[in-house]
């Protein structure tokens, strides 16, 4: 079973904000990402719309042929936009509005009400669940509990410890939350921080891996070896 990506255009929209106007046009691009081998499309509208747009998700929706994965936390404005478009997968995140960027993943058995509530509304819509969690063993099962398909480890402490050269050390809880995820019947989904140094490793060791959702790190490869031949570049280290 190959991984897939999922490639994360919240970095063009925030080139997009730096001008009036729609350069680069991020319908265009989400659609050229499939044309260069993505499998899936993430975005994740931030209440402040630094970059993603609310306005953006209808047009993103309309042009999707692959997967559309749309990240945040389900605050109500989040819950009518998924409402409204039904991407196939909603991926919960317990960002607060100011946070430069996604640092934790949920404690899902302190907040297990709050979201077994919210992922049962977003399964009656028909759109697949994955709750953004820390590799930890206790919060994937709760992750499993709520009622969730899916759950994506959070990657940035892994990143950091395996950029310190230390890859094992950094890799193992989440070979060990990956055991766990397939003994309770959670699909397992992965993002934050990978890159062309980390990625493969991650994928080899992480049993049962769906779907890498890689952004940042990929639209920067992306200005030096531009988006088609990056987005290969980074299917290779999945294949
Ligand atoms: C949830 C996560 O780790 C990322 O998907 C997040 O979308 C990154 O958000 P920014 O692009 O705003 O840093
Ligand atoms: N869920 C992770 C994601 O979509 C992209 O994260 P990053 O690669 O921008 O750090």
């Amino acid at each position: 079973m190959s991984t897939r990506l999922s490639v994360n255009i919240n970095k063009v929209a925030l080139i997009r904000n730096a001008r009036e106007g729609n350069l680069p046009n991020l319908q265009e691009v989400a659609r050229d990402c499939e044309r260069f081998g993505a499998e899936g499309v993430t975005v994740h509208p931030r209440p402040d719309q630094r970059h993603i747009r609310y306005s953006d998700i209808p047009l993103l929706k309309a042009v999707n042929t692959t997967e559309f994965n749309i990240e945040g936390n389900p605050t109500p404005e989040f819950m009518k936009l998924i409402e409204d478009n039904r991407p196939h997968q909603a991926t919960l995140v317990p960002d607060s509005p100011d946070v430069l960027t996604s640092d934790q993943g949920w404690d899902t058995v302190k907040h297990k009400s709050f979201l077994q509530d919210i992922t049962a509304q977003l399964n009656e819509w028909g759109v697949r669940v994955s709750i953004f969690v820390d590799p930890v063993p206790a919060f994937v099962e709760g992750a499993k509990a709520v009622g969730a398909q899916r759950v994506e480890l959070y990657t940035g402490d892994y990143a950091k410890i395996f950029g310190s050269g230390q890859p094992a050390r950094a890799v193992a809880p989440h070979a060990e939350a990956a055991r766990v995820a397939a003994e309770v019947g959670l699909g397992l989904n992965a993002g934050h921080d990978l890159n062309l140094s980390n990625l493969r490793f991650y994928a080899e060791q992480v049993e049962g891996l769906l779907e890498v959702s890689i952004g940042h790190a990929l639209i920067a490869d992306a200005l030096y070896y531009g988006l088609s031949n990056t987005i290969q570049m980074y299917k290779r280290e999945l294949a």
